[in-house]
């Protein structure tokens, strides 16, 4: 059976990033996908944008929606402190079994909780199934078109509290026009604009920020 482009990129990892160490991770795909075959990371040019909300931040309750191949849940979690944990959500088998290799071969797996299902399933769950009270972080990076009602469902289900960061990759290309149209007039977020480039390329991109005034 043919290898998928998630397993080629997995195996790159094996081969040539040091167990144990998400940074060297992180490095050898952006390695790879920059040098061989692009693939939907958040990369490292909005990735520094990520780590330094992060920092700023110092989250405890984390949610990621669209896990991929694990790139920013393993590049979120070597940010994180120990006591810390993200739950990260991804609705594909497959890639969500190249996410638990990537995740378990960077050693955060004590971290990182990968949740198989689609996202309006599982933050209905998150409250009762999952212990979370309110998250003091969201990453979202799914399909664009879902970033709005997701957002709805987190506030539906009182899951933000006041200062919850919300981060959205992607709201140039391939854009979240919606998303990025409500959250910008809703009182409720305060938002802020990080301009970037797509991963791996010279197109530009930008992510988002919207924090919960409550
Ligand atoms: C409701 C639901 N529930 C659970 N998992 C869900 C879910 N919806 C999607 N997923 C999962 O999340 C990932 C999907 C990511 C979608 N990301 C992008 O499409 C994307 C595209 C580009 C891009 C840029 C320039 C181009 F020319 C072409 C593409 C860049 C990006 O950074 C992207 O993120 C993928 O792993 C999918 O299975
Ligand atoms: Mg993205």
């Amino acid at each position: 059976m043919a290898q998928s482009k998630e397993e080629r990129i997995l195996n790159f990892v094996l081969q040539n990033a040091v167990r144990g160490d998400p940074q060297s991770v992180v490095d050898t795909i952006d390695k790879y996908c920059s040098q061989k075959e692009w693939a939907m990371n958040v990369g490292p040019e909005k990735g520094l944008i990520l780590d330094k909300i992060l920092e700023e931040t110092k989250p405890s309750v984390l949610l990621e929606l669209g896990t991929y191949c694990g790139y920013s849940a393993v590049r979120i979690a070597r940010l994180l402190k120990p006591s810390a944990r993200l739950l990260t959500v991804e609705f594909n088998p497959d890639f969500a079994a190249i996410a638990r290799q990537m995740i378990e071969f960077a050693g955060v797996q004590d971290k990182v909780k990968i949740l198989e299902g689609p996202s309006e399933t599982i933050i209905p769950q998150l409250k009762k199934k999952h212990e979370v009270d309110t998250l003091d972080f969201v990453f979202l990076d799914h399909w664009k078109d879902r970033y709005l009602p997701d957002t709805i469902l987190l506030l539906d289900h009182g899951l933000l509290r006041k200062g919850s960061v919300i981060l959205a990759d992607n709201v140039i290309v391939p854009g979240a026009p919606e998303f990025i149209k409500y959250i910008r007039n809703n009182n409720r977020f305060e938002c802020t604009n990080y301009p970037s480039h797509v991963e791996y390329m010279k197109v530009k991109d930008a992510m988002e920020k919207a924090v919960f005034v409550g």
